[in-house]
């Protein structure tokens, strides 16, 4: 478990690395230098097509497809300046209260 963490901080920190670099070196430069509504739009491609490998495809299928889906998530957070690791923390602020409490946690917050 925590090599998955490690991969992700990992591939975090050189998704940053590639802000402002050459296009035609860098996938992930060339995601940025796109702009943060391309790289939405490339995360709901692969939202999609983890969809269809959920309903049709191998288990490996969808599990490329999900891999897909976390690589282009974390470009786009990185992209609104923010990161992969706040999403997580979320996640983790969710740990320990239960479904009743975060509604109403969010109700109270206006969300
Ligand atoms: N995980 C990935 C990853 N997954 C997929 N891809 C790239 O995604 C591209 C495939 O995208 P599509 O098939 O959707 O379409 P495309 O037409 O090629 O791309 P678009 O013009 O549609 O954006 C290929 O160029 C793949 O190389 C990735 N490119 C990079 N990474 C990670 O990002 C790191 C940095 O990559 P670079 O910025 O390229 O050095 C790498 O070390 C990897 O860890």
């Amino acid at each position: 478990m925590t090599d998955s963490i490690d991969i992700i901080t990992r591939l975090a920190a050189t998704i940053e690395t590639r802000k402002g670099g050459d296009p035609n070196d860098s996938y992930v430069a060339k995601l940025f230098d796109r702009g943060p509504d391309y790289a939405a739009r490339k995360l709901g491609e692969e939202a999609v097509e983890t969809v269809v490998a959920a309903l049709a495809g191998s288990d490996e299928e969808l599990v490329g497809e999900a891999a897909d889906v976390i690589f282009h998530l974390s470009v786009l957070l990185s992209a609104r300046d923010l990161s992969i690791h706040d999403a997580l923390a979320e996640l983790g602020r969710r740990e320990g209260v239960s479904g009743i409490e975060e509604k109403n946690a969010r109700s109270s917050q206006g969300n």
